[in-house]
């Protein structure tokens, strides 16, 4: 019978772990079968149908994945609902089914559901974080569906920070334990967001592709932060944070949708004689987003990035089980992003740690069973951590070598026969070609690894905890040297701060801080003049305690001019780390004087006057670091002053930029108001081309109605001619009608004296004579004037054709000019010179527009004078009822 939710209310709220919650699992530890014979990695079939994987303990040099499951306590909302305990912790290591408790499965470690992050980091983070500060690749990474708590395991909260926060405290922690080595610390911060890659500390860095080379695949172009303090490397990840992709689902306000990856890249060498070459490894954190079942109400871009989710969870779920099964089968690394990146890592070049987290509610029990199977598969994936690649100093490789060949050269001569001497001689002989092409190679590789270490020199962390003899007496008069050297007081301060450390949970990470090595001038001087170049003398490399802070703070002063927020960060970390020894120092005081008072012990007394003494020189290094910091933060406020003028100057730069751009868009505007004018323009010379067209061939008539008339004129003018030779014919014939009239009258008085008879023989009819002379006569008289007319006709036609002639040449004229202006206005393609709104006339006509209009007036007007031009040529040229006068009226009329 499962338990009720009223039955669970404990398990919601106590502080207990699921063991102890649930009264089923008594029988539990029976049903473990580790001591039972699982060999190897292989399952166990379980009960009637389950398995339990091998439980192994952390860490296991390596051999699989640690697994771990942490449940989380009943959600307010599933409270609410109802929801039973389906699956609890039985035990640390054993995962039970409430309903069917024969179904269970075992793991590394099995967190219940009041279990603090801090424990979780401990088995699950620490051992991988450890072993990655020595050189080896480290993977841990929250698994589980939506809501199950991988965000809270993976970055916590203030209340309680997550894996995130406490790897990196401890890794600045180990920096401060390992006083023989020096590290460099770099950061980097990605999400794969729907199957893309956005570096969440350069966030125009978007879409990024993966590489790959020798080393395994990474990303390209993603920006590295060095980090010199956890809060340092806190803030990076508070900045990244602000741009991944959260939204809420019905499952979870705060949904991740996204992976997230944070990367700890650790280089480290031993100081000075020690030096045995750099060490670099990685150490990758991941906050995976969470699966999304059918249960999810999604819509729109929630449910694409949810199938997004799915498949790359579902490409890794495929990517382990192949890895599982153990055979060289294909892995579809490929098909996700995600397993693209975590690939060195899931194939074995590391630590990997998987924290499934999982929820007990009976209304996610098919989802929690998945997630276990998963974790039970990615049990099984088999791992081969180790070290990676150091790169040694070569000259003492190659040194070491020449002793060997020397040796061998020895060998050589005393027992060797000839033939082997040959054979070993080649081999030889081919060892060296080959030392020398990886000697050149090496050379190589060394020269652009030094270039870059003399770049990261700087940010090189070190262990407070060293010693450097002779430091303080480089530095005469510094008032620190009283504070150093004190071997027992230094360990009472450490036994003291172990102590207190024990004592106080809430130590601050900042505690943790530790210096680096180029906060002081001279401390760099010494350092890079030691560590990275064996040449120069080593006792220069060791460094003191304490005494650094104020050899940076004092060297810093020198450096005021260039100091940089970094910095100032690193100063406020310093007086931080100064102010946390002085509470330790002033509790261990208060503490001795305590015990002092009930054990007199003259001893004790000494070293309560010792620490009071350091308390108070530490007092005055804090006021002297406060002095200095106030020293700073006037120049960070000059800084300020200069950020703020600039910012004004941005600021007027920006409005000019803006009325620039007002400008623009007012130009733009006339611009197209000047276009659409032109586009006016241009319609308006279409028609006046056509226009022009039309003109032409009214031209090419009128010519040729000229060249008519000119034919009709030389017509006339034969006309003309003829009638006057008719006139003159006419005018022969007059006179000789004169002359015979003469003769006549002669004769006629010769008749009249005549008899009728006389003129009767003549046949001839004086009457008939009279007045067919009268007729000749009047004939003659309208000859003369039809030839007059005729004249005068030919005379205004010349004078017609001669004006026709200047009007063409005038219209030829004007074409031309209109030519030239239609061409002028294509030339200028469109732009029209700005005209003041006063130019223009009241009627809103551009004067240019009107001088054009005026233009094609005269032009149709002058086309109208031709049409009436060439209708009078027509009359003129015989159109029925049409007289001359009228004609040549018209004509002048035009
Ligand atoms: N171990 C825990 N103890 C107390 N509260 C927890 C624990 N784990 C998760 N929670 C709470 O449950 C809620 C959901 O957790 P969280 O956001 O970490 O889930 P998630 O798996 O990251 O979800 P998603 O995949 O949707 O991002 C949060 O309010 C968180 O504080």
């Amino acid at each position: 019978m499962p338990r009720s939710c009223s039955s669970s209310t404990s398990f919601f709220n106590s502080g207990g772990g699921g063991r102890s919650m649930t009264p089923s699992r008594s029988h539990s530890d029976s049903l473990y079968c580790g001591p039972h014979g699982y060999g190897g990695r292989s399952p166990v079939a379980f009960g009637s149908e389950e398995l339990i994987s091998e439980p192994v303990d952390l860490p296991r040099n390596g051999d699989s994945i640690s697994v771990t499951i942490r449940f989380r306590p009943l959600s307010e909302r599933e409270f609410q609902r109802g929801d039973e305990i389906s699956w609890y912790a039985d035990g640390d290591k054993i995962v039970r089914n409430e309903y069917n408790p024969a179904t269970a499965y075992a793991f590394d470690r099995v967190f219940g559901p009041h279990t603090f992050s801090q424990e979780v980091y401990d088995v699950a983070a620490k051992p991988v974080v450890k072993a990655a500060m020595e050189g080896v690749n480290g993977t841990v990474f929250a698994y589980g569906v939506t809501s199950s708590g991988k965000t809270h395991t993976m970055h916590g909260d203030q209340n309680s920070p997550g894996i995130i926060p406490l790897a990196i405290k401890d890794v600045f922690g180990i920096i401060q334990d390992t006083p023989g080595r020096e590290f460099l610390l770099r950061v980097s911060y990605i999400e794969i967001y729907n199957e893309v890659i956005n570096d969440l500390l350069d966030p125009t860095s978007q879409n990024l592709r993966v590489r790959e080379d020798a080393q395994g695949t990474y990303v390209e172009g993603i920006k590295e932060e060095v980090v010199l303090s956890p809060g340092h490397a806190l803030s990076f990840i508070a900045a990244g944070e602000e741009h991944r992709h959260v939204g809420s689902n019905n499952f979870n306000l705060l949904s991740s949708r996204s992976h997230t990856i944070f990367t700890l890249m650790i280089e480290s060498s031993a100081h000075g004689d020690e030096y045995d070459g750099v060490i670099f490894s990685q150490l990758n954190l991941i906050d995976l987003a969470g699966s999304e079942s059918s249960k999810t109400e999604t819509t729109g871009l929630r449910r694409k990035e949810g199938s997004y989710i799915n498949k790359s969870l579902l490409t890794l779920g495929t990517v382990i089980g192949k890895l599982s099964e153990g055979k060289a089968s294909h892995v579809p690394y490929r098909d996700s992003k995600l397993t693209r990146l975590l690939q060195s890592s899931l194939s074995g070049h590391g630590h990997v740690s998987l924290i499934c987290t999982v929820t007990p509610a009976s209304s996610s029990m098919e989802e929690t069973h998945n997630t276990l199977k998963f974790a039970s598969r990615a049990k099984r994936v088999e791992i081969h951590a180790s070290r990676n690649k150091v790169w040694y100093n070569l000259g003492r490789e190659i040194s070491g070598l020449k002793m060997e060949l020397d040796q061998l050269k020895k060998g050589m001569i005393v027992g060797v026969n000839h033939e082997e001497i040959l054979s070993l001689r080649q081999k030889l002989e081919e060892g060296q070609v080959k030392m020398q092409s990886r000697l050149e190679e090496e050379e190589e590789a060394k020269a652009a690894l030094m270039s870059r270490i003399q770049r990261l020199t700087k940010l090189i962390l070190v262990s407070t905890k060293n010693t450097i003899p002779g430091l303080i007496s480089d530095v005469p008069g510094h008032q620190r040297s009283h504070s150093v050297g004190d071997d027992d007081k230094l360990d009472v301060l450490r036994e003291d701060a172990l102590h207190l450390e024990n004592e106080n949970q809430k130590d601050s990470l900042s505690s943790a801080s530790v210096v680096p090595s180029d906060a002081s001038h001279e401390f760099k001087h010494r350092r890079s003049s030691s560590k990275w170049n064996e040449e120069l003398s080593p006792v220069s490399s060791t460094i003191t305690e304490s005494t650094q802070a104020g050899e940076i703070i004092s060297a810093s002063k020198l450096l005021a001019g260039a100091m940089t927020q970094d910095q100032m960060d690193l100063l406020v970390e310093q007086v931080k780390m100064l102010a946390g020894e002085i509470a330790f120092s002033t509790s261990t005081l208060k503490r001795l004087v305590e015990q002092s008072v009930n054990d007199p012990d003259s001893s004790k007394i000494q070293t309560v006057m010792r620490l009071m003494t350091q308390c108070n020189e530490k007092s005055f290094e804090l006021e002297i670091k406060t002095a200095d910091n106030r020293v700073l933060q006037e120049q960070l406020q000059t800084k300020c002053s200069q950020n703020k003028e600039l910012q004004e100057k941005v600021k007027i730069l920006e409005k000019q930029l803006a009325s620039f751009s007002g400008d623009k868009t007012s130009l733009a505007s006339e611009h197209a108001v000047s276009e659409e004018y032109v586009d006016e323009l241009k319609k308006k010379v279409q028609s006046q081309e056509i226009e022009n067209e039309k003109l032409k061939i009214e031209q090419v008539q009128l010519s040729e109605e000229n060249s008519g008339l000119r034919v009709q004129n030389q017509k006339l003018a034969e006309e003309a001619s003829y009638a006057k030779e008719l006139a003159s014919a006419a005018a022969v014939e007059l006179k000789n009608l004169a002359g015979r009239r003469g003769r006549f009258s002669g004769r006629a008085n010769e008749i009249s004296g005549m008899h009728s008879d006389e003129l009767d023989s003549w046949n001839l009819d004086p009457e008939d004579l009279k007045m067919e002379l009268l007729a000749r006569k009047q004939r003659e008289a309208s000859l003369e004037t039809a030839l007059a007319e005729k004249e005068f006709i030919e005379e205004e036609y010349r004078k017609k054709a001669e004006e026709a002639k200047k009007r063409e040449a005038a219209l030829e004229n004007d074409l031309a000019n209109m030519w030239v202006l239609v061409a002028k206005l294509k030339k200028e393609g469109g732009y029209i010179p700005e005209v003041s709104t006063d130019e223009r006339h009241s009627d809103g006509i551009d004067p240019r527009n009107q001088k054009l209009m005026r233009l094609i007036k005269i032009l149709s007007k002058r086309r109208d004078k031709f049409q009436m031009h060439q209708d009078c040529l027509m009359k003129v040229r015989g159109a029925p009822g049409c007289s001359v006068e009228e004609a040549v009226g018209e004509t002048e009329s035009v």
